[in-house]
């Protein structure tokens, strides 16, 4: 039985609760959510809101949204940003204050990120700078948003040197993951987000490892059961992890498995090349690797995780950036420290450690999975 097991506290149907002192919040999970009154009636209220989404999701359900809202505030209002990694910037974030100083928007403003995880994280960044600090809801729209992304406070920027190098840790005041608004993700954007829910696994439960690979089909079918045990067993280790360790001081590092390859995939690349959860996908392929080539786990670890992440219909391959770009780009990896580069490493099935490794089996890695 894994430490999280034996600890996790359990829910109420449809909630997930995390634990943060003052800065505490719930999840809740279930579809018909956007246009329920009782979801958002414990948002703080104020004279306005503001929904911040992109070109894509905007259309779909801002309108929605907008109308649950109207009984709370005065006015809603919308800032709409180019929907991609690529505008995850400096000037997508004037865009949302240049949009709220125009409108007048006062510091009780609350902010709705409603879209994915770009638009949540750029939202949050936003709402911890407003006037050095507003109220902001994420209504995540995608899979990786659901099951990751707006959960735990990290908002951020991109740098083109690093991913999420300009940010704040700022937790909003609920979540709100309505399944219903999966039913119009594109095939590309489910498989990012399962490979965020392939990594809660290996890291913490590995009795969920089991679980998303005898339900993969049905999750790439959209089955609605298997997507809400996904979103919702996702959100409850999260919650584990980020409530024992808001500030990545060190265990919440642990759900960065993957990411330290899969990151230098995505700035190398150019943000928006790759989406983010198919960098993540490789990247632990590239983190099992390691793991075993460290001797912490057996070979049949890597092909096992290779096979899961083929099955999401995730790239398991690397693009050919060459060996010492990939580790120019990792030295600047916020688990870093002087210069050396720290990785997340499977040491037993469901639990993770960081660590650092040899520049020589760190290029053996990448010389085996890219190209
Ligand atoms: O919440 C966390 O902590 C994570 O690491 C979750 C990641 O999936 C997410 O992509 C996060 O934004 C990465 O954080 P970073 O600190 O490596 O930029
Ligand atoms: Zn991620």
């Amino acid at each position: 039985m894994s430490l999280l097991a034996s600890t996790a506290r359990p829910s109420e149907a449809g909630t997930v609760h995390i634990a943060l002192g003052d800065r505490s919040y719930d999840i809740h999970i279930g579809p018909g959510l956007l246009g329920a009154p009782s979801v958002w009636a414990t948002v703080p209220q104020a004279h306005s809101a503001v929904i911040v989404t992109n070109e894509t999701v905007g259309p779909l359900y801002a309108e929605r949204l907008a109308h649950a809202l109207g009984t709370r505030f005065r006015r809603v209002l919308q800032v709409s940003l180019p929907d991609g990694e690529a505008y995850k910037t400096w000037e997508s974030l004037n865009r949302v204050f240049d949009g709220l100083l125009a409108a007048g928007c006062d510091r009780k403003t609350v902010l709705f990120a409603l879209g994915g995880g770009v638009i949540g994280d750029l939202t949050g960044f936003a709402a911890a700078c407003y006037m050095r600090g507003v109220p902001f809801v994420q209504v995540p729209t995608t899979l990786l948003a659901q099951v990751d992304s707006s959960v735990g406070g990290k908002t951020a920027i991109n740098h083109p040197r690093g991913k999420n190098m300009i940010g704040a840790f700022y937790q909003p005041v609920q979540v709100v993951a309505d399944l219903d608004t999966l039913d119009t993700l594109a095939a590309r954007e489910l498989s990012a987000g399962l490979a965020e829910v392939i990594k809660y696994g290996p890291i913490a439960d590995a009795a969920f490892l089991d679980w998303v690979e005898a339900h993969l089909d049905a999750l790439l079918a959209m089955d609605k059961e298997a997507l809400a045990h996904a979103v919702r067993r996702s959100c409850e280790i999260k919650a584990w992890v980020v409530g024992q360790d808001e500030r990545e001081g060190g265990l919440r590092a642990i759900l960065n498995f993957g990411h330290t390859f899969g990151h230098a995939i995505e700035a190398g690349l150019g943000y928006g090349e790759w989406l983010h959860g198919e960098a993540v996908g490789c990247g632990m392929v590239m983190a099992s690797d390691l793991s075993v080539r460290l001797g912490l786990m057996p070979p049949s670890f890597l092909q096992r995780m290779v096979r899961l992440v083929e099955r999401a219909r995730l790239p398991v391959r690397g693009p050919k950036l060459g060996t010492d770009r990939y580790l120019d780009l990792m030295r600047v990896d916020k688990k870093a420290e002087g210069g050396e580069i720290r990785f997340v490493v499977i040491e037993a099935l469901g639990r993770a450690g960081v660590r650092a490794a040899p520049d020589e089996v760190v290029a053996e890695v990448i010389e085996a999975h890219t190209g």
